[in-house]
């Protein structure tokens, strides 16, 4: 485990060498009770962002695929579309639309594939299954059959070990991912890469460490309106996964935020005053909710029972 991190903890100290700026003041640690942790490695005070973190993979939600940028996942406001942009979903199931000429570039290498594939199909069943993980697993294949990412990108990350009941589910979906992309001229030889245990593998650490990121756009910046989209799902721009915000740890009185200000590039600031060395723990769930209600769905959608203060005092 602690060689996976060898890359992310050598990225964040080059960061750190070639802009001669000091890197973000946390540190990557075990823990006594919940494995790997942020710690802080000097007083942060309230308010102060403590980084900004790139994604590694995103996708548009199904519900706001057109209205999204297709790489960054930014509100497209109607007047700044390209006039030749698809506004609406296509035969195919995508709408792809981009916010510059910069994410554009980024995306041309994996939406060549996407392209070239038909999605209503499996977008479809998604969206009637509310899934989101297999989206993620989808974009990731494209990076890997375009060497945009390796295939095991997401090895770093932990996971929990799933039902027979899940996984025969998962299965499906790769049954249909593989068909489409076979479909688009893919061979059987470029997808073998996606064995039965890779995409297990994939699934379990999308399920456990992927963020659902909801940006809030001018037009749902009051908190009125910002509960009411986000009630409807049109905050939801749509699911990434990242590397060093996947090490944070839970609390259901969290001292960092974690937000998503403009895109996918996701922001981590402190809540209150953080000392050095204290572990830095974001929400993973609506923290809002009574006590019986969080430990039940942190045990079902991340498979462990909270040890926070605030669930020890059964508050
Ligand atoms: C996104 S990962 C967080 C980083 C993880 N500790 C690691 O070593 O990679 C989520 C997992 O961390 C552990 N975890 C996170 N918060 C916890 C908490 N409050 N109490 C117990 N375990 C926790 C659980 O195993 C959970 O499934």
């Amino acid at each position: 485990m602690w060689n996976n991190l060898r890359p992310l903890l050598r990225s964040m100290s080059t960061q750190q060498a070639t802009q001669s700026k000091p890197g973000p003041p946390v540190r990557v640690s075990f823990t006594p009770y919940a494995g790997r942790g942020v710690f802080a490695t000097r007083r942060i005070a309230e308010g102060e962002i403590i980084h900004t973190a790139e994604p590694l993979i995103t996708h548009p939600s199904l519900q706001n695929i057109s209205k999204v940028c297709y790489f960054c996942l930014r509100h497209l406001r109607k007047d700044l579309l390209r006039r030749d942009a698809a506004v609406e979903m296509d035969d195919n199931g995508m709408g792809i639309n981009f916010c510059s000429e910069r994410c554009s570039v980024s995306a041309e290498a994996f939406c060549a594939v996407e392209k070239k594939a038909s999605w209503k199909s499996f977008h479809q069943f998604c969206s009637d299954e509310g899934l989101r993980l297999p989206l993620l697993a989808k974009r990731l294949m494209s990076m890997v059959l375009t060497g945009t990412a390796s295939r095991d990108a997401l090895e770093v990350l932990s996971f929990a070990r799933h039902s027979e009941e899940i996984v025969s589910h998962w299965m499906h979906t790769r049954a249909m991912l593989l068909d489409t992309f076979k479909s688009a001229g893919v061979s059987e030889e470029q997808l073998a890469f996606v064995t039965r245990e890779w995409y297990c593998g994939v699934l379990a650490r999308l399920s456990l460490n992927s963020f659902r990121v909801e940006i809030l756009t001018q037009d749902t910046s009051s908190l009125l309106m910002a509960a009411a989209a986000s009630i409807s799902g049109d905050a939801i721009s749509g699911s990434a996964v990242y590397i060093l915000p996947s090490m944070y740890n839970h609390d259901c009185d969290p001292n960092t935020d974690i937000t998503w200000p403009t895109n996918a590039t996701a922001h981590l600031s402190a809540r209150r005053d953080i000392e050095a060395d204290e572990e830095l723990r974001i929400t993973y769930i609506d923290a809002s909710m009574p006590h019986r209600a969080r430990q039940k769905l942190l045990k079902e959608a991340y498979h462990f029972a909270c040890n926070c203060s605030r669930c020890k005092d059964g508050d």
